[in-house]
């Protein structure tokens, strides 16, 4: 059975991916999957020193994801249910080849692959796309203490990384549609045209 519209939205910190899937779900009466952040102990330690907690912070973050995934495609997938998700598996990916070395890194794609490989993929992503300062006001906005004096460097190489990331699942999965949304220019929040028209088309691809 070919599978229903599993829709990510993705991009770089403070992109917008929470506001745009929720805005969607909204709109579009789709249930929506939202990562969850304030429960996680690790971020906090991460960010005062990268090196120490990326191991442990990674493997939360791809158990978290692996558990919510494995129930998204139990409850939407298999019935052929329409689902949003402000995140995609592949993430985890692009953070943890930035934050890991050595051994670590390599146990850790070990067990992405063991666990991830058979996950249902989302056949939508919406990738927001956004220049380092706008994602810094973003950040500054919403004000999470233990994101405000995150290394500017860091975001910067991410903005690179997802640019790859995003042109690799091109290639390898040319089923997959990739909306790519300029972030610097397109502002659903304070445009509802910028808005509506993402929406438009998120609504011509699932009907
Ligand atoms: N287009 C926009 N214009 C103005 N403000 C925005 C826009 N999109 C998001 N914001 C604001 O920027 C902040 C970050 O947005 P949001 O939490 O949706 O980002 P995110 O990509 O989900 O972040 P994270 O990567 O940390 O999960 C929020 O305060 C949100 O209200
Ligand atoms: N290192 C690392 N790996 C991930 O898989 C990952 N996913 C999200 N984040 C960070 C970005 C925001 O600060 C905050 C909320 O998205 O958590 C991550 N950090």
């Amino acid at each position: 059975m070919k599978q229903g519209p599993f829709i990510a939205v993705e991009g770089p910190i403070g992109a917008g991916k929470t506001t745009l899937a929720t805005m969607l779900s909204n709109e579009l009466h789709i249930p929506v999957v939202k990562e969850i952040v304030e429960e996680n102990p690790f971020l906090d330690k991460f960010y005062q020193n990268i090196d120490e907690w990326s191991f442990q912070l990674e493997m939360f973050f791809l158990c978290n994801r692996y558990k919510q995934l494995e129930d998204t495609g139990l409850q939407y997938i298999a019935k052929n249910k329409p689902v949003i998700s402000d995140y995609h598996i592949y993430k985890n990916l692009i953070f943890a080849e930035r934050t890991l070395k050595g051994v670590q890194r390599d146990k850790y794609r070990q067990i992405y692959h063991l666990l991830t490989d058979d996950l249902p993929k989302p056949n939508i992503i919406l990738y927001i796309r956004a220049d380092l300062d706008t994602l810094l006001k973003r950040i500054k906005k919403r004000g999470r203490s233990f994101e405000q004096n995150m290394d500017t460097a860091y975001l910067q190489q991410l903005i690179e990384d997802y640019d790859e990331a995003m042109s690799s699942i091109a290639a390898r999965e040319p089923s997959t549609t990739i909306i790519t949304i300029d972030g610097t220019k397109i502002d659903f929040v304070e445009n509802p045209e910028h808005f509506a028209q993402i929406a438009s088309q998120v609504k011509e691809l699932i009907r």
